[in-house]
């Protein structure tokens, strides 16, 4: 190793250091205005549930534009440098955040659907969730045995979606890297059901 190496690698060092942190501040000044954004509705759709409401978010292009920068800079961070394969969306509301991170991290979108909406053979997969049950469904060869997959969903409650989205990765052979969320409801302890790193931008009703 010649004399002149140790410099340039430590300056490489110190410069990865620095555009961690910048990552994280800006990251953490992101997750302000986000947070700033929800809205709360009390017994929606049910008595008791108090209804976390992200759509403003969507309403205003800066903010969605900070959204989908977060989810990007939170993957960044805690993906130990590997990159998914296919992101995979959950009906509704996963629909609103999948396709566009899924284009910044150069991935494929797959999305899981509500029973009865997908064409051809199709793997189903019954669920519980905060205020109800269904069934989901996937595309039998929507998942490459081997592919590398992140979940992504708006809010995290039970974890019963997400984890009925995981069961039917892992049959069809997938590698599920991590799950994503905008919003955590950590009283429900749904992060404890499933079966890969779970990664959240924002938290509440601790
Ligand atoms: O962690 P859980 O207890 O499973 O709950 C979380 C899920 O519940 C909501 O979906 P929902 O199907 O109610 O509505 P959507 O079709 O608007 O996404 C939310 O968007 C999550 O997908
Ligand atoms: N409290 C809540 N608010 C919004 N979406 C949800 N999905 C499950 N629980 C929810
Ligand atoms: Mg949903």
């Amino acid at each position: 190793m010649s004399s002149s190496t140790l410099p340039d690698a430590s300056a490489q060092v110190s410069g990865h250091a620095a555009a961690n942190s910048t990552s994280a501040a800006e990251l953490a000044s992101l997750k302000v205005s986000l947070r700033s954004a929800l809205r709360q509705f009390p017994d929606f759709p049910s008595p008791g549930i108090l209804f976390e409401d992200i759509l403003p978010i969507f309403a205003n292009p800066t903010l969605h534009e900070s959204l989908i920068r977060s989810l990007e800079l939170e993957i960044l961070a805690k993906s130990g440098g590997q990159k998914p394969d296919v992101i995979v969306g959950l009906e509704a509301r996963g629909f609103l955040i999948g396709p566009s991170l899924a284009l910044r991290l150069g991935a494929g979108f797959v999305p899981v659907r509500k029973q009865g909406k997908l064409p051809g053979p199709c793997m189903t997969q019954a669920y519980e969730k905060e205020y109800g049950q269904d069934f989901f469904q996937m595309q039998s060869d929507a998942i490459k045995p081997g592919q590398k997959v992140i979940v992504v969903d708006d809010i995290i409650a039970t974890g019963g979606s997400a984890y009925a989205a995981g069961e039917m990765i892992k049959k069809m052979g997938g590698e599920l890297l991590s799950f994503l969320f905008i919003l955590e409801l950590e009283f429900l302890h749904g992060r404890d059901k499933l079966p890969a790193p779970v990664n959240t931008l924002l938290s509440g009703q601790a």
